[in-house]
């Protein structure tokens, strides 16, 4: 029996945690070369939450949590569509639609470089927002572009971010405090 306890995880157990107010969510990202996911952990550290690669991620998780926590980087540089250059490019156009998110908690981020890119600032994260909201989840999260030095942004509504915005290439010394502060705001605006 004891040895029972201590047992791995079965395959498919479903990684899912409970804030102190009884809300589930979960940290859900992709990555190339390693800087969102970087954000995602200082996420989940502050909202002690669990993180996962959208790619290992089983449907049925998705749908039993009340708040998602999203996050992409930009690689496809000006592209319409697809701008993530990760796997949410299959996934927010297969997966999605066969999944409720209807109601659902959303919040998201991701990385940019708002040097080199800087007409197309984390354009990705504006395609999460639309993709979710357009699905009917509820988006929270939203942030001011004071601190930042892009010309322009697909993830800007109404002259604000739609989500956190990072830069690891720029003001990597900025993420973890500006991921703790977004979670105190996740916090207050219900969400966790
Ligand atoms: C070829 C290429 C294209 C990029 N395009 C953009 C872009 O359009 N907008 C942007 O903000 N950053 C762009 N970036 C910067 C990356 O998004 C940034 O380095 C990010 O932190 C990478 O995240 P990852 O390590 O999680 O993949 C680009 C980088 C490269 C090398």
């Amino acid at each position: 029996a004891h040895a029972f306890a201590f047992a791995p995880s079965p395959p498919g157990f479903v990684v899912r945690s409970s804030t102190a107010l009884g809300v589930s969510a979960g940290v859900f990202y992709t990555t190339q070369t390693g800087n969102t996911e970087t954000v995602a952990g200082y996420i989940a550290e502050a909202a002690d939450l669990e993180m996962e690669d959208i790619a290992d991620v089983e449907d049925d998780e998705i749908e039993e949590l009340d708040t998602l926590i999203v996050g992409a980087p930009t690689w496809h540089t000006g592209a319409e569509t697809e701008r993530s250059g990760t796997e949410w490019d299959t996934w927010l156009y297969e997966t999605l639609p066969d999944i409720d998110v209807k109601g659902k908690n959303v919040a998201v981020f991701g990385c940019g470089d708002q040097m080199s890119y800087s007409d197309n600032f984390a354009d990705a994260v504006g395609e999460l927002y639309d993709l979710f909201e357009a699905a009917g989840a509820n988006m929270v999260g939203a942030t001011s572009t004071d601190g930042y030095e892009h010309s322009d942004s697909k993830a800007m509504r109404d002259g604000k971010f739609v989500g956190l915005l990072c830069d690891e290439d720029n003001q990597y010394d900025l993420s973890e405090e500006r991921a703790k502060s977004w979670v105190e705001q996740l916090k207050s605006e219900g969400a966790l």
